[in-house]
């Protein structure tokens, strides 16, 4: 597998459709995900961008196309938490989960393993609540913690679908804080959203409609124009798998 480079994508969509019985949510999508850049797809509900990014996740087979990732290891958050509520999870447990991509399920943390959950918690304003039963916290609280998790993965690719919908205003602000920290370090983040001010901080923004992108423009992002990061390269030389 050639190395990865700042200017390879970390992912990209060849000819992606897929089909609900007689629905087609994702109707012919191409798309390179760029490192070191906030990615946000926008558009209308139903329009296929939660779909898409459970493709991008790995978390859904396409009906037809392709998706190579050149990515270490990618973090997925999706729009509902997928954790039993009878389960007696304390936030910890939750973002721990996240570490165990580093250490192996069900593994002893290991102390850089425990770092980087401390830090995720710290990153998203839950340490205070670390121990409180998941199951007992607000919508908004459930999404932090599960952002927690996703950035206790210490993902290059981190996915993100409607990362600050449930939020307070100062909720989503440490969210993007935490987005921007992560395209920073290199991470290649994708976010569905329908915030105007996480699409303003985008470093790209793709537009969705009836399952195809059309359009997709180079956002504002929050680095100075000198630092931003350019368009990645043709899918020439990018390797496949995790
Ligand atoms: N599991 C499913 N089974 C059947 N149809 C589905 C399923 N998931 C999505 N769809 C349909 O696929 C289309 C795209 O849905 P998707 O959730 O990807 O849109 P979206 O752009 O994320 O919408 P929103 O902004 O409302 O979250 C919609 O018509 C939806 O009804």
């Amino acid at each position: 597998m050639p190395p990865i480079t700042r200017l390879s994508p970390a992912a990209a969509l060849r000819g992606i459709r897929v089909d609900f019985d007689d629905t087609r949510a994702v109707d012919g999508v191409d798309l390179d995900v760029a490192r070191h850049a906030l990615t946000v797809v926008v558009g209308p509900n139903g329009s296929g961008k939660s779909t898409l990014i459970e493709v991008l996740a790995g978390a859904r087979t396409p009906s037809a196309g392709t998706v190579v990732v050149d990515a270490r290891a990618r973090a997925f958050v999706p729009q509902r938490a997928a954790v039993a509520e009878r389960l007696p999870l304390t936030v910890r447990d939750v973002v721990v989960v996240g570490a165990w991509g580093r250490v192996g399920a069900m593994r002893r943390l290991d102390r850089e393993a425990r770092t980087a959950v401390d830090d995720a918690l710290r990153r998203v304003d839950m340490t205070a609540l670390h121990r409180r039963p998941f199951a007992t916290l607000s919508g908004g609280q459930r999404q932090r913690a599960l952002l927690a998790q996703g950035l206790a993965r210490g993902a290059d690719l981190l996915l993100l679908d409607e990362p600050t919908t449930a939020l307070d205003a100062a909720s989503a602000a440490l969210i993007r804080d935490a987005i921007a920290d992560e395209t920073a370090r290199g991470t290649a983040v994708v976010c569905v959203s329908h915030d105007d001010r996480l699409i303003a901080e985008a470093d790209v923004v793709v537009r969705m409609e009836t399952g195809r992108i059309i359009g997709q423009e180079p956002g504002r992002g929050r680095r100075k124009k000198s630092e931003k990061p350019r368009s990645p390269g043709a899918l020439a030389g990018v390797g496949g798998g995790e």
